[in-house]
Protein backbone atom coordinates (compact mmCIF):
# COMPACT_ATOMS: atom_id res chain seq x y z
CA UNK A 1 0.00 0.00 0.00
CA UNK A 2 1.13 3.39 -0.66
CA UNK A 3 0.40 6.80 0.04
CA UNK A 4 0.71 9.95 -2.08
CA UNK A 5 0.46 12.79 0.65
CA UNK A 6 -0.15 16.39 -1.49
CA UNK A 7 0.76 18.76 1.34
CA UNK A 8 1.23 22.39 0.25
CA UNK A 9 2.89 22.95 3.72
CA UNK A 10 5.60 20.58 4.35
CA UNK A 11 8.90 20.90 6.11
CA UNK A 12 11.40 22.96 5.69
CA UNK A 13 8.02 25.71 6.12
CA UNK A 14 7.70 25.95 9.83
CA UNK A 15 4.24 25.18 10.96
CA UNK A 16 1.98 22.36 13.03
CA UNK A 17 0.85 20.75 10.11
CA UNK A 18 3.91 20.86 8.19
CA UNK A 19 5.32 18.80 11.59
CA UNK A 20 2.54 16.06 11.85
CA UNK A 21 3.11 15.05 8.23
CA UNK A 22 6.62 15.20 8.88
CA UNK A 23 6.14 12.48 11.86
CA UNK A 24 3.99 10.54 9.69
CA UNK A 25 6.23 10.24 6.79
CA UNK A 26 9.56 9.19 9.01
CA UNK A 27 7.73 7.02 11.04
CA UNK A 28 5.92 5.25 8.47
CA UNK A 29 6.51 1.57 6.71
CA UNK A 30 9.78 2.19 4.16
CA UNK A 31 8.51 3.18 0.53
CA UNK A 32 4.73 3.79 1.72
CA UNK A 33 4.39 7.26 1.74
CA UNK A 34 5.54 9.33 -1.34
CA UNK A 35 4.93 13.58 0.04
CA UNK A 36 4.14 15.99 -3.34
CA UNK A 37 5.14 19.63 -2.26
CA UNK A 38 5.40 22.72 -3.80
CA UNK A 39 9.15 24.49 -3.80
CA UNK A 40 7.77 27.82 -2.88
CA UNK A 41 6.16 29.52 0.18
CA UNK A 42 2.44 29.28 -0.09
CA UNK A 43 2.18 33.06 1.14
CA UNK A 44 5.06 34.42 -0.13
CA UNK A 45 5.53 32.55 -3.49
CA UNK A 46 9.10 32.88 -3.11
CA UNK A 47 11.57 29.93 -3.16
CA UNK A 48 11.58 27.84 -0.07
CA UNK A 49 14.82 28.15 1.78
CA UNK A 50 16.82 24.94 2.23
CA UNK A 51 14.38 22.68 0.70
CA UNK A 52 17.01 20.91 -2.06
CA UNK A 53 19.37 19.48 1.19
CA UNK A 54 16.17 18.87 3.34
CA UNK A 55 14.77 16.56 0.51
CA UNK A 56 18.39 15.09 -0.04
CA UNK A 57 18.08 13.73 3.41
CA UNK A 58 14.70 13.31 4.55
CA UNK A 59 15.03 9.77 3.90
CA UNK A 60 11.21 9.27 2.19
CA UNK A 61 10.47 10.37 -1.23
CA UNK A 62 9.63 14.14 -2.09
CA UNK A 63 8.43 15.44 -5.43
CA UNK A 64 8.78 18.93 -5.63
CA UNK A 65 5.93 20.93 -7.26
CA UNK A 66 4.80 24.53 -8.54
CA UNK A 67 1.78 25.33 -6.76
CA UNK A 68 -1.04 28.07 -6.87
CA UNK A 69 -0.08 31.03 -3.74
CA UNK A 70 -3.08 31.17 -1.40
CA UNK A 71 -3.08 34.72 -1.56
CA UNK A 72 -3.64 34.84 -5.14
CA UNK A 73 -7.27 33.35 -4.64
CA UNK A 74 -8.13 35.06 -1.26
CA UNK A 75 -7.34 38.62 -0.90
CA UNK A 76 -8.28 40.00 -3.60
CA UNK A 77 -12.61 40.54 -4.69
CA UNK A 78 -14.39 37.56 -6.28
CA UNK A 79 -14.36 38.99 -9.97
CA UNK A 80 -10.59 39.46 -9.19
CA UNK A 81 -10.00 36.02 -7.72
CA UNK A 82 -11.94 34.44 -10.56
CA UNK A 83 -10.61 36.09 -13.35
CA UNK A 84 -6.52 35.23 -11.38
CA UNK A 85 -7.98 31.70 -11.42
CA UNK A 86 -8.38 31.17 -14.81
CA UNK A 87 -5.07 32.97 -15.63
CA UNK A 88 -2.90 31.81 -13.27
CA UNK A 89 -4.11 28.76 -10.99
CA UNK A 90 -5.33 26.78 -13.38
CA UNK A 91 -2.54 26.35 -15.82
CA UNK A 92 -0.75 25.66 -12.60
CA UNK A 93 -3.22 22.85 -11.62
CA UNK A 94 -3.11 21.20 -14.87
CA UNK A 95 0.99 21.01 -14.35
CA UNK A 96 0.82 19.69 -10.67
CA UNK A 97 -2.32 17.10 -11.66
CA UNK A 98 0.09 15.73 -14.65
CA UNK A 99 2.76 15.38 -12.47
CA UNK A 100 0.17 13.46 -9.88
CA UNK A 101 -1.00 11.44 -12.38
CA UNK A 102 2.24 10.65 -13.78
CA UNK A 103 3.34 9.51 -10.04
CA UNK A 104 0.29 7.25 -9.11
CA UNK A 105 1.26 5.36 -12.37
CA UNK A 106 4.86 5.15 -11.68
CA UNK A 107 4.86 4.34 -7.92
CA UNK A 108 1.64 2.31 -7.89
CA UNK A 109 -0.23 4.46 -5.76
CA UNK A 110 -3.36 3.62 -3.86
CA UNK A 111 -5.05 6.32 -1.78
CA UNK A 112 -4.41 10.16 -1.37
CA UNK A 113 -3.76 12.00 1.43
CA UNK A 114 -4.73 15.82 1.33
CA UNK A 115 -3.07 17.71 3.66
CA UNK A 116 -4.78 21.18 3.52
CA UNK A 117 -8.48 21.00 3.02
CA UNK A 118 -8.90 24.35 0.82
CA UNK A 119 -6.49 24.42 -1.61
CA UNK A 120 -5.75 20.76 -2.01
CA UNK A 121 -9.28 19.07 -2.12
CA UNK A 122 -9.03 19.46 -6.21
CA UNK A 123 -6.65 17.10 -6.74
CA UNK A 124 -7.83 14.32 -4.64
CA UNK A 125 -11.20 14.97 -6.38
CA UNK A 126 -9.77 15.07 -9.72
CA UNK A 127 -7.25 11.80 -9.42
CA UNK A 128 -10.65 10.40 -8.07
CA UNK A 129 -12.48 11.03 -11.05
CA UNK A 130 -9.65 10.58 -13.59
CA UNK A 131 -8.36 7.08 -12.13
CA UNK A 132 -10.74 6.07 -9.46
CA UNK A 133 -8.70 6.27 -6.45
CA UNK A 134 -9.73 7.28 -3.13
CA UNK A 135 -8.56 10.13 -0.74
CA UNK A 136 -8.39 11.34 2.49
CA UNK A 137 -8.71 14.85 4.23
CA UNK A 138 -6.55 15.68 7.23
CA UNK A 139 -7.87 18.44 9.19
CA UNK A 140 -6.22 20.17 12.21
CA UNK A 141 -9.02 23.01 13.13
CA UNK A 142 -8.76 26.20 12.51
CA UNK A 143 -9.62 25.51 8.28
CA UNK A 144 -12.96 24.53 9.33
CA UNK A 145 -13.56 26.69 12.30
CA UNK A 146 -12.43 29.68 10.57
CA UNK A 147 -15.30 31.67 8.44
CA UNK A 148 -14.21 32.45 4.86
CA UNK A 149 -14.73 36.23 4.01
CA UNK A 150 -16.77 34.55 0.82
CA UNK A 151 -19.64 32.12 1.74
CA UNK A 152 -19.13 30.33 -1.89
CA UNK A 153 -15.64 28.95 -0.37
CA UNK A 154 -17.29 28.25 2.94
CA UNK A 155 -20.21 26.18 1.03
CA UNK A 156 -17.23 24.93 -1.10
CA UNK A 157 -15.54 23.43 2.09
CA UNK A 158 -18.28 21.46 3.32
CA UNK A 159 -18.62 19.89 -0.13
CA UNK A 160 -15.21 18.99 0.49
CA UNK A 161 -15.68 17.61 3.65
CA UNK A 162 -18.44 15.33 2.62
CA UNK A 163 -16.70 14.05 -0.95
CA UNK A 164 -13.93 12.95 0.48
CA UNK A 165 -13.57 9.05 1.39
CA UNK A 166 -12.23 9.76 5.06
CA UNK A 167 -11.19 12.45 7.50
CA UNK A 168 -8.33 12.62 9.73
CA UNK A 169 -9.18 14.97 12.86
CA UNK A 170 -6.00 16.09 14.59
CA UNK A 171 -7.73 16.00 18.51
CA UNK A 172 -12.06 15.58 19.95
CA UNK A 173 -11.86 18.78 19.30
CA UNK A 174 -11.62 19.09 15.38
CA UNK A 175 -13.51 16.03 15.68
CA UNK A 176 -16.62 17.73 17.00
CA UNK A 177 -16.51 20.60 14.53
CA UNK A 178 -16.40 18.34 11.51
CA UNK A 179 -19.59 16.78 13.03
CA UNK A 180 -21.44 19.62 14.14
CA UNK A 181 -20.49 21.93 11.55
CA UNK A 182 -20.53 20.43 8.78
CA UNK A 183 -22.83 17.35 9.93
CA UNK A 184 -20.08 14.63 8.93
CA UNK A 185 -20.89 11.36 10.24
CA UNK A 186 -18.62 10.13 13.28
CA UNK A 187 -17.70 6.86 11.05
CA UNK A 188 -16.10 8.73 8.52
CA UNK A 189 -13.70 10.36 11.03
CA UNK A 190 -10.45 9.08 12.03
CA UNK A 191 -9.38 10.43 15.43
CA UNK A 192 -5.60 10.55 15.28
CA UNK A 193 -4.53 12.77 18.42
CA UNK A 194 -1.22 14.92 17.79
CA UNK A 195 1.96 13.33 19.42
CA UNK A 196 5.38 14.78 19.91
CA UNK A 197 8.80 13.29 18.76
CA UNK A 198 10.12 12.54 22.44
CA UNK A 199 13.27 11.20 20.80
CA UNK A 200 14.23 14.76 19.78
CA UNK A 201 12.21 16.85 22.44
CA UNK A 202 13.34 15.67 25.86
CA UNK A 203 14.67 17.35 28.49
CA UNK A 204 18.40 18.95 28.84
CA UNK A 205 20.56 21.27 30.39
CA UNK A 206 20.31 24.88 29.56
CA UNK A 207 22.69 25.84 26.42
CA UNK A 208 25.02 28.52 27.95
CA UNK A 209 25.54 30.44 24.22
CA UNK A 210 22.15 30.75 23.68
CA UNK A 211 21.60 32.91 26.91
CA UNK A 212 24.58 34.88 25.88
CA UNK A 213 23.34 35.22 22.33
CA UNK A 214 20.00 36.64 24.15
CA UNK A 215 21.62 38.60 27.05
CA UNK A 216 19.31 36.30 29.37
CA UNK A 217 21.46 36.15 32.59
CA UNK A 218 19.63 35.80 35.61
CA UNK A 219 16.12 36.14 34.22
CA UNK A 220 13.41 34.11 34.57
CA UNK A 221 12.19 32.76 30.93
CA UNK A 222 9.19 32.83 29.87
CA UNK A 223 8.68 31.38 26.28
CA UNK A 224 5.95 31.15 23.29
CA UNK A 225 7.17 29.41 19.73
CA UNK A 226 4.48 29.07 16.95
CA UNK A 227 3.79 31.21 14.08
CA UNK A 228 2.92 34.59 15.24
CA UNK A 229 -0.80 34.93 14.74
CA UNK A 230 -3.29 36.70 16.45
CA UNK A 231 -4.78 33.64 18.49
CA UNK A 232 -1.90 32.62 19.71
CA UNK A 233 -2.42 34.95 22.44
CA UNK A 234 1.28 36.78 22.18
CA UNK A 235 -0.56 40.06 22.33
CA UNK A 236 -2.43 38.96 25.28
CA UNK A 237 0.88 37.88 27.32
CA UNK A 238 2.22 41.27 26.13
CA UNK A 239 -0.41 43.29 28.06
CA UNK A 240 -0.01 40.99 31.21
CA UNK A 241 3.58 42.03 31.37
CA UNK A 242 3.97 45.03 33.24
CA UNK A 243 1.67 43.15 35.97
CA UNK A 244 3.91 40.29 36.04
CA UNK A 245 7.12 42.34 35.97
CA UNK A 246 5.72 44.29 39.30
CA UNK A 247 5.80 40.23 40.83
CA UNK A 248 8.76 38.97 38.99
CA UNK A 249 10.84 41.46 38.01
CA UNK A 250 13.71 39.74 36.31
CA UNK A 251 10.67 38.38 33.95
CA UNK A 252 11.79 37.87 30.34
CA UNK A 253 9.42 36.78 27.49
CA UNK A 254 11.10 35.03 24.71
CA UNK A 255 8.89 34.61 20.99
CA UNK A 256 10.00 32.44 18.72
CA UNK A 257 8.60 32.24 15.71
CA UNK A 258 7.25 34.54 12.62
CA UNK A 259 4.60 35.31 10.76
CA UNK A 260 1.86 38.02 9.64
CA UNK A 261 1.22 39.29 13.10
CA UNK A 262 4.73 40.45 14.13
CA UNK A 263 4.26 44.23 12.99
CA UNK A 264 1.39 44.49 15.45
CA UNK A 265 3.22 42.94 18.43
CA UNK A 266 6.44 44.65 18.03
CA UNK A 267 4.30 47.93 17.91
CA UNK A 268 2.45 46.45 21.21
CA UNK A 269 6.01 46.54 22.53
CA UNK A 270 7.20 49.73 22.46
CA UNK A 271 3.61 51.42 23.10
CA UNK A 272 3.72 49.52 26.67
CA UNK A 273 7.81 50.18 26.78
CA UNK A 274 8.92 46.69 26.81
CA UNK A 275 11.20 46.69 25.12
CA UNK A 276 14.13 45.61 27.34
CA UNK A 277 11.97 42.67 28.47
CA UNK A 278 11.08 41.19 25.76
CA UNK A 279 12.84 39.55 22.60
CA UNK A 280 11.86 38.08 19.25
CA UNK A 281 14.19 35.54 17.74
CA UNK A 282 12.62 35.13 14.29
CA UNK A 283 12.23 32.12 13.13
CA UNK A 284 15.01 29.37 14.58
CA UNK A 285 16.22 26.17 12.74
CA UNK A 286 14.63 22.83 13.53
CA UNK A 287 18.02 22.25 15.49
CA UNK A 288 18.04 24.81 17.74
CA UNK A 289 14.42 24.69 18.64
CA UNK A 290 14.74 22.03 21.82
CA UNK A 291 17.70 24.18 22.90
CA UNK A 292 14.39 26.77 22.72
CA UNK A 293 12.27 25.40 25.13
CA UNK A 294 14.97 23.78 27.61
CA UNK A 295 16.14 28.02 28.00
CA UNK A 296 12.77 28.76 29.36
CA UNK A 297 11.42 28.78 33.12
CA UNK A 298 7.73 28.79 31.92
CA UNK A 299 6.15 28.01 28.54
CA UNK A 300 3.25 30.22 27.83
CA UNK A 301 0.69 30.59 24.90
CA UNK A 302 -3.12 32.13 26.24
CA UNK A 303 -4.88 30.97 22.60
CA UNK A 304 -8.35 32.13 22.23
CA UNK A 305 -10.73 32.04 19.77
CA UNK A 306 -11.36 35.15 17.50
CA UNK A 307 -14.77 36.66 16.32
CA UNK A 308 -13.74 35.18 12.94
CA UNK A 309 -14.12 31.60 15.01
CA UNK A 310 -10.38 31.07 14.03
CA UNK A 311 -9.09 29.07 16.72
CA UNK A 312 -6.04 26.57 17.59
CA UNK A 313 -6.77 22.92 16.35
CA UNK A 314 -4.85 21.32 18.80
CA UNK A 315 -1.32 23.20 20.30
CA UNK A 316 1.27 21.12 19.66
CA UNK A 317 3.92 23.63 20.94
CA UNK A 318 2.58 22.10 24.56
CA UNK A 319 3.46 18.88 23.91
CA UNK A 320 6.82 20.01 22.36
CA UNK A 321 7.43 22.32 25.92
CA UNK A 322 5.84 19.27 28.36
CA UNK A 323 8.20 16.70 26.73
CA UNK A 324 11.00 19.21 27.68
CA UNK A 325 9.83 19.27 31.17
CA UNK A 326 8.74 22.41 31.15
CA UNK A 327 4.97 23.47 32.75
CA UNK A 328 2.47 24.92 30.55
CA UNK A 329 0.09 27.75 30.27
CA UNK A 330 -2.82 27.54 27.37
CA UNK A 331 -5.74 29.28 26.96
CA UNK A 332 -9.56 27.62 27.05
CA UNK A 333 -9.83 27.70 23.77
CA UNK A 334 -10.16 25.29 20.40
CA UNK A 335 -8.15 21.78 21.16
CA UNK A 336 -5.67 23.08 23.70
CA UNK A 337 -7.64 22.02 26.27
CA UNK A 338 -6.69 18.58 25.61
CA UNK A 339 -3.27 19.22 24.43
CA UNK A 340 -2.96 20.64 28.31
CA UNK A 341 -4.48 19.08 31.35
CA UNK A 342 -5.33 21.98 33.85
CA UNK A 343 -3.73 21.57 37.39
CA UNK A 344 -1.67 18.38 36.28
CA UNK A 345 0.72 19.67 32.99
CA UNK A 346 0.25 23.32 33.37
CA UNK A 347 -2.84 25.86 33.65
CA UNK A 348 -5.03 26.70 31.28
CA UNK A 349 -6.49 30.49 31.36
CA UNK A 350 -9.00 32.71 29.71
CA UNK A 351 -6.79 34.00 26.61
CA UNK A 352 -9.56 36.91 26.73
CA UNK A 353 -8.79 38.10 30.02
CA UNK A 354 -5.21 39.95 31.04
CA UNK A 355 -5.25 39.57 34.60
CA UNK A 356 -5.77 35.99 34.56
CA UNK A 357 -3.20 35.38 32.13
CA UNK A 358 -0.97 37.57 34.35
CA UNK A 359 -1.89 35.70 38.15
CA UNK A 360 -1.64 31.94 36.51
CA UNK A 361 2.21 33.19 34.86
CA UNK A 362 3.29 34.90 38.33
CA UNK A 363 1.89 31.65 40.29
CA UNK A 364 4.14 29.20 38.50
CA UNK A 365 6.32 31.72 38.55
CA UNK A 366 6.62 32.30 42.02
CA UNK A 367 5.99 28.59 43.21
CA UNK A 368 9.25 27.01 42.00
CA UNK A 369 8.35 23.33 43.38
CA UNK A 370 4.12 23.39 41.61
CA UNK A 371 6.10 24.69 38.64
CA UNK A 372 8.77 21.35 38.35
CA UNK A 373 5.95 19.27 39.37
CA UNK A 374 3.61 20.55 36.23
CA UNK A 375 6.91 19.95 34.25
CA UNK A 376 7.68 16.56 35.44
CA UNK A 377 3.82 15.32 34.77
CA UNK A 378 4.08 17.11 31.79
CA UNK A 379 7.15 14.74 30.43
CA UNK A 380 5.59 11.76 31.61
CA UNK A 381 1.76 12.89 29.63
CA UNK A 382 4.12 13.48 26.79
CA UNK A 383 6.12 10.24 27.12
CA UNK A 384 2.60 8.88 26.06
CA UNK A 385 1.84 10.95 22.60
CA UNK A 386 4.99 9.80 21.12
CA UNK A 387 4.50 10.96 17.02
CA UNK A 388 6.08 7.66 16.65
CA UNK A 389 2.67 5.61 17.75
CA UNK A 390 0.31 7.99 14.90
CA UNK A 391 2.11 6.02 11.85
CA UNK A 392 0.40 2.60 12.19
CA UNK A 393 -2.78 4.45 12.77
CA UNK A 394 -2.38 6.32 9.50
CA UNK A 395 -1.09 3.53 7.87
CA UNK A 396 -4.29 1.33 8.58
CA UNK A 397 -6.65 3.75 7.53
CA UNK A 398 -4.60 4.43 4.54
CA UNK A 399 -4.95 0.33 3.41
CA UNK A 400 -8.74 0.71 4.50
CA UNK A 401 -9.68 3.53 2.20
CA UNK A 402 -7.19 2.02 -0.99
CA UNK A 403 -9.36 -0.89 -1.09
CA UNK A 404 -12.23 1.07 -2.14
CA UNK A 405 -10.17 1.94 -5.14
CA UNK A 406 -12.43 1.21 -8.04
CA UNK A 407 -10.41 0.42 -11.29
CA UNK A 408 -10.71 2.47 -14.44
CA UNK A 409 -10.56 1.35 -18.13
CA UNK A 410 -7.59 3.37 -18.83
N1 LIG B 1 12.09 25.35 13.86
C1 LIG B 1 11.08 26.14 14.11
N2 LIG B 1 9.89 25.60 14.38
C2 LIG B 1 8.86 26.44 14.61
C3 LIG B 1 8.99 27.83 14.59
N3 LIG B 1 7.79 28.36 14.85
C4 LIG B 1 6.94 27.33 15.04
N4 LIG B 1 7.59 26.17 14.91
C5 LIG B 1 7.04 24.81 15.05
O1 LIG B 1 5.82 24.75 14.35
C6 LIG B 1 4.89 23.94 15.06
C7 LIG B 1 3.67 24.67 15.53
O2 LIG B 1 3.43 25.71 14.79
P1 LIG B 1 2.20 26.62 15.19
O3 LIG B 1 2.26 27.84 14.41
O4 LIG B 1 2.13 26.79 16.63
O5 LIG B 1 0.96 25.74 14.83
P2 LIG B 1 -0.05 25.85 13.64
O6 LIG B 1 0.67 25.99 12.35
O7 LIG B 1 -1.05 26.88 13.98
O8 LIG B 1 -0.62 24.37 13.72
C8 LIG B 1 -1.92 23.90 13.50
O9 LIG B 1 -1.80 22.48 13.35
C9 LIG B 1 -1.22 21.85 14.50
C10 LIG B 1 -1.00 20.40 14.18
O10 LIG B 1 -2.20 19.71 14.05
C11 LIG B 1 -2.09 22.06 15.71
O11 LIG B 1 -1.48 21.51 16.85
C12 LIG B 1 -2.28 23.56 15.95
O12 LIG B 1 -3.18 23.77 17.02
C13 LIG B 1 -2.82 24.20 14.69
O13 LIG B 1 -4.11 23.73 14.46
C14 LIG B 1 5.60 23.46 16.28
O14 LIG B 1 6.11 22.19 16.01
C15 LIG B 1 6.68 24.49 16.47
O15 LIG B 1 7.77 23.96 17.17
C16 LIG B 1 10.30 28.38 14.29
O16 LIG B 1 10.54 29.56 14.24
N5 LIG B 1 11.29 27.47 14.05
Amino acid sequence: MKCLMFASIFPPINGGSAVVYEGLCQFSPKDSVHVLAPWRHYVTGEEIEGWREYDAKAGFPITRIELLRAPVVSSRSLPQSLWLHLAVDLPLKLRVLWTAVKLVRKEKIDCVCICELNSGTWLGLALRRLLGIPFIIYIHGEEITTESSYRIFGRRRRHYLHWADALVAVSQFTSRQLIDLYGIAREKITLIINGVDVSYFRPGPTDPALIERYGLTGKRIILTVGRLVERKGIDMTLRALPSILERVPNAHYLIVGTGEFEPELRRLVEDLSLTPHVTFTGRIPVTELVAHYRLCDLFVMPNRELDNHDTEGFGLVFLEANACAKAVIAGVAGGAVEAVRHGETGLSVDGTRVPAIAAAIVDLLTDDAKREAMGQRGLEVAQQCKSADRAPVFHALCARVAKTRRRRWW
